[in-house]
């Protein structure tokens, strides 16, 4: 890959790994599964931007059931492959207290994300947390936190589209795609 690769060469050098269609159904299910657990609850769900903000918007309208919405913002890959120190855009509300919390992200990938929003979130009076991830990347690596709701696992690539970035270009796709290896 050039040092500075053109959006379209990006495309040109990666392979879709699954379709939208399959998203869809990946999804309606997760949301059954959900409301399964948490339809009288009325949690607050949180959406992880920027990468979330896809996946988001599959998935909410088809939690049938009360909620509050908002959103966090945490970013720890900034527009690079690697990951770092997370920097908070937009911390979790204030105002948890005794509330159940449902955090949506796009990938759980070494964890620290979701660890970190964990935290906050049962630091600000929590009375339950529970994370629903479209994508779990199986790594070689313990992770801090197990999602409590997955929609697909994925090898140990740098994935994008249908939200995710890849230097900070192409969370438009309408589905998931890696680098050629
Ligand atoms: O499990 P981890 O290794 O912590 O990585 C997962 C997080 O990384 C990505 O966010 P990113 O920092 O790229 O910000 P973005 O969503 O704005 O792209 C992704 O959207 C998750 O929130
Ligand atoms: O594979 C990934 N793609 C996009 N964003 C990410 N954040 C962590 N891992 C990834």
């Amino acid at each position: 890959m050039a040092e500075n690769p053109t959006p379209q060469h990006i495309l040109e050098q990666s392979e879709q790994l699954c379709t939208a269609q399959e998203l869809a159904g990946i999804i309606g299910k997760m949301a059954q599964d959900i409301a399964k657990t948490l339809s009288d609850q009325c949690p607050v769900v949180l959406c992880v931007m920027n990468g979330a903000v896809i996946f988001t918007g599959h998935l909410l309208p088809q939690l049938n059931f009360p909620l509050h919405f908002s959103y966090v913002h945490g970013t720890r890959y900034h527009e690079t492959t690697q990951g770092g120190e997370l920097d908070w855009k937009v911390a979790p509300p204030d105002d948890l207290k005794d509330r159940v919390v449902l955090v949506l992200d796009d990938v759980l990938d070494e964890g620290w994300t979701l660890a970190a929003i964990r935290e906050r979130v049962m630091k600000n009076g929590a009375r339950a947390f529970y994370s629903a991830v479209l994508v779990d990347k199986v790594i070689a690596r313990d992770k801090p936190l197990q999602a409590d709701f997955a929609g697909i696992t994925l090898p140990d690539r740098y994935i994008f589209g249908f939200g995710m970035d890849i230097h900070g270009m192409w969370r438009n796709l309408p589905t998931i795609y890696a680098l050629k290896q």
